[in-house]
């Protein structure tokens, strides 16, 4: 199945019941969705199978940043579930993203494969603190550069970086970006947002959006007017 839809809902959620009770009301020709660091640690693959059951492509965020050989072997056992989009981080560095990316070719696996920038949570006084003096935007740029070089589909930044990525890495290369805030909600540990309609306009590929979708007192209608306002984008 492919559907064109460019929502990704992050499905962050304690429990696999939890996370399969939104996913019962979604629709898997309107959305796909994301399964992350807690879900998958507390229900295992066994979340990927059922969210296949029900016709969702799945994009699986465990950020994978390790040794080349490791993360190679990560990206492999996942892809191997058949998971959609699978992410590593960029800042593993070229070998590691090619070994990676190596990997996934040798077996003939067709997942897309795409590399953390700099995450969505993080500005400038962050990146100071771990030792990088540059500002979020051009540390995305050029962990974008590298990422394409070493020959991933795409990256994951903030939807204010996607049009310069754009004119950098071209229309094809993914920008996928979570970090995603209706004008009305909360930005809570998010600090790179943007609006869903302006993302798109901006070049974002695909919008990652968990909280002012599954926070929601209604899901369902948070979605339906993110829906909206898309459409109208
Ligand atoms: O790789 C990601 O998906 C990711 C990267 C990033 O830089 N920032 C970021 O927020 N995410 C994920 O995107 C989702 C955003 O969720 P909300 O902030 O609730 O919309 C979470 O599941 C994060 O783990």
């Amino acid at each position: 199945m492919s559907i064109d839809s460019p929502l990704i809902i992050a499905l962050d959620y304690p429990s696999l019941d939890a996370a399969l009770c939104l996913a019962d009301r979604l629709d898997p020709a309107r959305c796909r969705v994301k399964v992350g660091k807690e879900l998958f640690t507390r229900s295992g693959p066994e979340v990927i199978e059922a969210l296949h059951g029900r016709g969702f492509e799945v994009f699986l965020d465990l950020k994978f940043h390790d040794i080349p050989n490791t993360v190679a072997g990560a990206v492999q056992a996942a892809a191997e579930q058949g998971v959609w989009m699978v992410n590593v981080h960029a800042g593993g560095g070229r070998r590691m993203m090619e070994a990676a990316r190596e990997r996934l070719e040798h077996h003939g696996l067709k997942t897309h494969l795409i590399a953390v920038t700099v995450l969505t949570s993080m500005e400038a006084g962050d990146l100071a603190e771990v030792g990088i003096a540059e500002p979020p935007a051009s540390q995305v740029e050029r962990l974008a550069r590298l990422a394409q070089e070493s020959g991933m589909h795409g990256v994951v930044c903030s939807a204010q970086e996607s049009s310069r990525l754009r004119e950098l890495c071209g229309e094809a290369f993914l920008k996928v970006t979570p970090g995603i805030r209706p004008r009305s909600a909360e930005q809570g540990d998010q600090r790179r947002v943007m609006s869903p309609a302006d993302a798109m306009a901006a070049g974002s590929t695909h919008l990652v959006i968990g909280r002012p979708v599954t926070r929601a007192e209604d899901p369902m209608a948070a979605l339906e007017t993110l829906q909206r306002e898309l459409t109208l984008a």
